[in-house]
């Protein structure tokens, strides 16, 4: 293990978040070097390198970009595109930071002799009895937390990130105060970087584009056929299989899904269901969806003591959403079991679900499944 320096690799979107991060980590002297990945190029965009390179330039740090396009498109893209087909509702944010940026960022930080890594995210850490956890933002508008569950010492320890203190309004400021008003003046990015609009034009070029050579297969693609195919008419149907109206394609649809469906009834319905081998989607009230037991793979566990059969923690299933009251065990087949205290609608495979306890992030897996 290398031994701890002043030296960090920050990840330098060409954003507001991280360049005030390189400012600020600058201050604190640190020696930064900024790392720009190319994960995707909306439009054939490289605008973000050069304003990286550019504000690299002007603070005087090394900068370096390292292109990994086609791990993103197999480990990220696809998969957003598979979990879709499948009937999920997919966390390629979550998927990205836990498996890419900060796994390539410590990798990369390695091979160059540093020891700290850092992001603009929103986020905080702190050190209890020897663990280190990731905490919530001092913007809680901004916090992303919900994001980074997977993480794991490792890569906890060697953390620094330097807007977790601050508030958006104040990086404006600091970039503004510091002569660097273009970055001030940067939006806010939204959603998922490479689909930031709507996901269903998304889904349907990308399955129109990779066509009858599908690269993206999955178990419901046996028969050979595109799954472009798959994207057709179907029903939407009541609880007891009962005809209610035509939808546009499974995939364009997800669990809890109120808005957006095309139909208007005397009663409000919400997506409870999704049948890919069958292209229906079942319809019912909100009371319906509720759950009170969830099921997580492809878990991460921060600290057991604080976790495990802890009478009181706090589950999150959203980024911007309601907090839940829960308790968290293993069961016999290695999934984590989240028993709630309250039930929660709107509970879908292959979202993310949070835990928090103290303000202290406690680890978080995929959802499987729910009842
Ligand atoms: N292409 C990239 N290369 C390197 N690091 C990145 C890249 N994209 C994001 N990051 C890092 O991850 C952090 C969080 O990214 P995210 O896209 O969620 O946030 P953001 O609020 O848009 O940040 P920013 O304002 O810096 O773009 C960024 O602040 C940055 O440090």
């Amino acid at each position: 293990m290398m031994e701890e320096n002043k030296r960090v690799l920050l990840g330098m979107s060409g954003g507001t978040d991280s360049s005030v991060a390189a400012m600020r980590l600058l201050e604190a002297g640190y020696e930064v070097t900024g790392v720009t990945f190319r994960f995707y190029e909306l439009n054939d965009s490289t605008e973000y390198l050069e304003d990286a390179h550019g504000l690299a330039e002007r603070l005087g740090i090394q900068h370096i970009t390292y292109d990994v396009r086609e791990i993103f498109h197999k480990q990220i893209i696809e998969y957003f595109v598979q979990e879709y087909m499948l009937g999920h509702t997919p966390v390629p944010c979550t998927l990205c930071n836990n498996l890419l940026k900060w796994p390539l960022l410590a990798k990369i930080a390695d091979e160059m002799g540093i020891f700290h890594i850092a992001t603009g995210h929103y986020v905080r850490k702190v050190k209890k009895e020897d663990t280190y956890y990731i905490t919530y933002a001092a913007d809680s508008d901004k916090d992303q937390t919900f994001f980074l569950w997977g993480l794991k010492q490792d890569i906890l320890q060697r953390m620094l990130l330097p807007m977790g203190d601050i508030t958006k309004v104040e990086a404006r400021a600091f970039a503004v105060e510091h002569g660097f008003r273009k970055v001030a003046m940067k939006r806010d990015s939204i959603g998922v970087c490479f689909c930031p609009m709507d996901y269903r034009s998304f889904l349907k070029e990308c399955l129109r584009r990779d066509g009858s050579q599908s690269q993206v297969r999955n178990d419901l693609d046996r028969n050979d056929h595109s799954q472009f195919q798959r994207l057709k008419r179907g029903k939407f149907i009541d609880e007891k299989g009962n005809f209610i109206a035509w939808h546009e394609g499974y995939p364009f649809y997800t669990i809890g899904q109120r808005r957006g469906l095309g139909i208007h009834l005397n009663r409000p319905v919400f997506v409870k269901e999704i049948f890919p081998e069958t292209n229906e989607v079942v319809l019912s009230s909100l009371q319906t969806l509720e759950k009170t037991e969830i099921f997580l793979k492809d878990w991460n566990i921060v600290n057991e003591e604080r976790l495990l059969n802890n009478p009181d923690v706090i589950v999150k299933i959203r980024y911007r959403k309601q907090e839940n009251h829960c308790t968290v065990t293993i069961t016999s087949d290695n999934l984590l079991y989240i028993h709630l205290h309250e039930p929660l609608a709107a509970v879908a495979p292959g979202q993310a679900a949070a835990f928090y306890k103290d303000g202290l992030l406690l680890g978080g897996g995929i959802i499987v499944s729910s009842r």
